[in-house]
C-alpha cells in the first residue's frame, strides 16, 4: 500500500520564477491496485514519481509504504521496496551482458554481498520461469546479448530485472514512451502479466489516453500538484479517450490523438 500524505514541493521558492510541483498531493494506493496517472505537461506526475522513490525530498508531507513512513529514508535503502521502470529501454539493462547475466546483476544487486554469485542451474531455470511470465519468448533467449534485442524486449526485460525481488510498489514512469505504437502495447501486456502473476502494487505514468482507459483499476489524473480526478473500477469500464480529454485544463494535439 502507498499513502501520500499532504506532499508539497516547490521549486526556486521565493523566485520569480517560483513553480509549486506538489501541492498539499493526498493518495492513497491500495495493496494490489494498478493506478494509471496522467495530466497535463507539467502536472506534477514525475515529481510525485521521484518524490516516492526517493530521489526527490518533499518539502512537505508524508510517503508511506505498507504503513512505514519512509520520507527520510534514502533512495538506496527506498530501492530494495520500489522497483522503477523508465522511459529509455538502453537505462534498465547492460547491452553486451546476455539477458541470464542482467538477470543475475539484478538478482545480486537486491542481495547480500556474501550471496553466491555464479549461474547455476537452479538460477537458470527460475529466470526462465520469471521470463516466461512476459509471454514473449525471452525465456530462450537466456544466452543471448541484449544488445541483440528489439526495444520492447529490452524494456520487458528492465521490468522483470526491476521486479525480481518482490517490490512492495512498481513505478513505471511513462515505460512505453520511447517505443512504437504496436511495440508499446506488446510491452503493457507484457507488464500486465507480470504484475498480475507477481500481485504487484502499481503506479503507472502515461501520455497515452488509451492506455490509461485499457489498463489498470483506476485512472488518477494530477492538475497543478493535486488529484484532480480519481476514476475507480466501477466507472473506468464506462469511460473513453473523449471523456478523460474533458478533464484536462490544457487539451494538447498529443493527447488528442492518445500519443
Ligand atoms: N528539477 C526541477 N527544477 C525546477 N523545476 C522543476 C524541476 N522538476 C520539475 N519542475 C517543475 O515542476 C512542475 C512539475 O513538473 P513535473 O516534471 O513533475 O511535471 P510532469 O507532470 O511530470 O510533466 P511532463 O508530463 O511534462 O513530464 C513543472 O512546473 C516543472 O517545470
Amino acid at each position: 500500500m502507498l499513502e501520500i500524505r499532504s506532499a508539497r514541493k516547490t521549486f526556486y521558492k521565493g523566485q520569480a520564477d517560483e513553480k509549486v510541483a506538489l501541492d498539499a498531493l493526498d493518495l492513497t494506493l491500495q495493496t494490489g491496485e494498478f493506478g494509471v496517472v496522467i495530466g497535463s505537461n507539467g502536472a506534477g506526475k514525475s515529481t510525485m514519481l521521484n518524490a516516492i522513490s526517493g530521489a526527490m525530498p518533499l518539502d512537505s508531507g508524508h510517503i508511506l509504504i505498507n504503513g512505514d513512513d519512509v520520507t527520510n529514508t534514502p533512495v538506496h535503502k527506498r530501492a530494495m521496496r520500489i522497483a522503477r521502470v523508465f522511459q529509455d529501454p538502453m537505462l534498465g539493462t547492460a547491452a553486451s551482458m546476455t539477458v541470464a547475466e542482467n538477470m543475475l546483476l539484478a538478482e545480486l544487486r537486491s542481495k547480500s554481498r556474501t550471496f553466491a554469485r555464479g549461474l547455476n542451474a537452479k538460477r537458470l531455470s527460475d529466470y526462465k520461469e520469471r521470463l516466461s511470465m512476459l509471454g514473449l519468448g525471452l525465456e530462450d533467449r537466456l544466452d543471448t546479448r541484449v544488445e541483440l534485442l528489439s526495444g520492447g524486449q529490452r524494456q520487458s526485460l528492465s521490468l522483470i530485472m526491476a521486479v525480481g525481488g518482490s517490490p512492495d510498489l512498481l513505478l513505471l514512469d511513462e515505460h512505453t514512451a520511447a517505443l512504437d505504437p504496436r511495440t508499446a502495447d506488446l510491452v503493457l501486456n507484457a507488464t500486465i502479466r507480470a504484475v498480475d502473476a507477481l500481485k504487484l502494487t502499481t503506479l503507472m505514468v502515461t501520455h497515452n489516453m488509451q492506455h490509461a482507459v485499457d489498463y489498470g483499476n483506476r485512472v488518477i489524473m494530477l492538475d497543478a500538484g493535486k488529484v484532480k480526478l480519481q476514476i475507480g473500477d466501477d466507472e473506468k469500464t464506462n469511460i473513453t479517450v473523449a471523456t478523460l480529454v474533458d478533464h484536462f485544463s490544457v487539451k494538447s494535439d498529443a493527447m488528442l490523438l492518445g500519443a
